[in-house]
Formats: structure tokens, sequence, C-alpha cells
């Protein structure tokens, strides 16, 4: 997929569930190679987002546009084309392995009785190989730690090879040095052309990664826009109701990096 351009587009969409909206009037753009993190507090329906973006549930107004078009009428297997997907909370019930669950990333109707192509089974074990877990390809993917099994889903996202990618609170789970692989990553993927979206409670990691931030309270967008310029003092006060203060901690790799201090209440 590198080299290939895309633009995910949303134009008014609001998302909800047995027709009351959670979250209206979501717009934004998205192109190749950009990293757009959303911010919001518990509840505020980033994950109901994303599962109207996989057309895993129908927007209640509004367009989802990939390229120009309209994708209210493809079928899913055309979005699993397009955009990879890593959950929050995935369960099954099924003894996979993980090398075949990185592999249904290749074949989306994998079973475990399926024979996957020699060329699936090396872009897979490739995938594994660059998060470093190569060593869990044959346990049991439900019999594995709950971070490590996160780590198995970005590896099958990647295995998808697919031109956007939606990541559920991606470093949930993890260790500080497994955070920051992953976070190194999904920055590698977006220098490769591969645009992401990207859910996150921790504001640094958008200080670090993100191009735009897209922030959802109380049903509606909060703020949207370069990082640099929505990433403000008062717009995350707002965003999550509490006193904080934001901190330059200037690197050499991070000249331009903040932390967020929670403030006296
Ligand atoms: N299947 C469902 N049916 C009805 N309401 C739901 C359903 N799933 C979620 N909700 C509600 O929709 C709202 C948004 O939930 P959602 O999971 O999208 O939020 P979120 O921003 O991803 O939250 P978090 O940060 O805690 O993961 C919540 O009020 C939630 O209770």
């Amino acid at each position: 997929m590198e080299g290939i351009k895309v633009k995910l587009d949303l134009n008014e969409v609001a998302v909800g569930y047995k027709g009351i909206a959670v979250l209206k009037d979501v717009s934004f753009t998205l192109n190749t190679g950009e990293v757009l993190c959303i911010l919001g507090p518990n509840g505020s329906g980033k994950t109901t987002l994303f599962k109207t973006i996989m057309k895993l549930k129908p927007p209640l107004s509004g367009v989802i546009s990939i390229d120009g078009c309209d994708i209210s009428k493809w079928p899913y297997d055309k979005i699993a084309t397009y955009i990879g997907y890593i959950p929050q909370n995935y369960s099954t019930v099924f003894p996979y392995t993980a090398l075949e669950m990185v592999l249904m990333g290749r074949t989306p109707g994998l079973s475990i009785w399926s024979v996957p192509k020699a060329e699936d089974i090396q872009i897979a074990l490739d995938s594994m190989k660059a998060l470093s877990i190569l060593h869990l390809k044959d346990k049991i993917f439900t019999k594995i730690s709950g971070g490590e099994r996160q780590l198995v889903l970005i590896a099958r996202a990647i295995a998808q090879q697919t031109k956007l990618l939606i990541m559920d609170e991606p470093t949930n789970n993890l260790d500080f040095g497994n955070q920051v692989l992953i976070l190194n990553q999904i920055k590698k993927l977006s220098q490769k052309g591969i645009a992401v979206i990207m859910a996150t409670h921790v504001p640094e990691h958008a200080f670090l990664y993100a191009d735009k931030v897209l922030m959802v309270k109380d049903g509606y967008v909060l703020a949207y826009g370069k990082s640099k310029e929505i990433l403000s003092e008062e717009n995350l006060k707002k965003l999550y109701g509490v006193n904080l203060k934001l901190m330059p901690v200037a690197s050499e790799c991070y000249p331009s990096f903040k932390v967020c201090i929670p403030g006296v209440v």
C-alpha cells in the first residue's frame, strides 16, 4: 500500500444507538501519512464513531467517504481492504494461535482449517517480528496476557496492509516499553503513507505523535485541527473538566513536547 494515497472524510456525521445520538456533527479529513488522535472522556462516543466508520453500524446522519466516494453502499469486505481496525476489547472463544490471529489480517475469513499461502505467512511473521512478538507465534491467543494480545491485534492490522488504520486506545494494557514500541510503530506506518486514527486517554501521546487532534465531549466536537493549535491548556481543561498545567519538556527528538500535570483541585 506504500505510495498509494487515501483520503477519509466525515461530513456532519452523527453516531449512536437506536436512533439516539451519542456524538453529533463530526466532520474531519484525514489524508495519507497523517495521524489523527481522538481525545475525549469515557463514554464520549469514540468507539461508537470507529464502529460507524468501519460500517459495523450505520451513521444516524451525515456522510462518510473514502477518496470522495460515499461508503454507505460499500460491502464490509471492501471496507476491510481500506481500513484495519484494532478494537479496544477483542475476545474469541476459539483456540487460535497468535500466528493464526495475525494471519486473519491477510484473509479476513480464515478459519483454523484453511491453508494460508506462504506469502501470507511470511507477511504475518514479518508483522510479528516488527513488534518483537515472534516468540508468541505458537501460543494460544486466549492464554497470553492482555498486553500481548494487544500486540498480536496490532500485528494483525499491520499484516492487513490497509491504507487506513483505526486504533481504539492501542496502548491500553501495555507496559511503558511496549507503549513506546507501538507508538513508534504507528509513526513509522504513517511515514510509510498509512493514515492513522487513534483514540487515546493520554494527552502526551497526542503531543508526541498526532498531526491532527479531534476532541469530543458531551455529544459534540469540542475542538478539531492541527495538534499544535488544539492541544492547549484551555482545551484540555474543558475536555477533562479538571485543572491542569502544560509544561514544555523539550528534547532533541521532541522539541515541542509538553507534559500534562494535574493542577490544584
Ligand atoms: N451497544 C450499545 N447500546 C447502547 N448504548 C451504548 C452501546 N455501546 C455503548 N453505548 C453508549 O454510548 C456511549 C458512548 O460509548 P463509547 O463506547 O462509544 O464511548 P468511548 O468514548 O469509546 O468511551 P471510553 O473512553 O470509555 O472507551 C456511552 O454512553 C455508552 O454507554
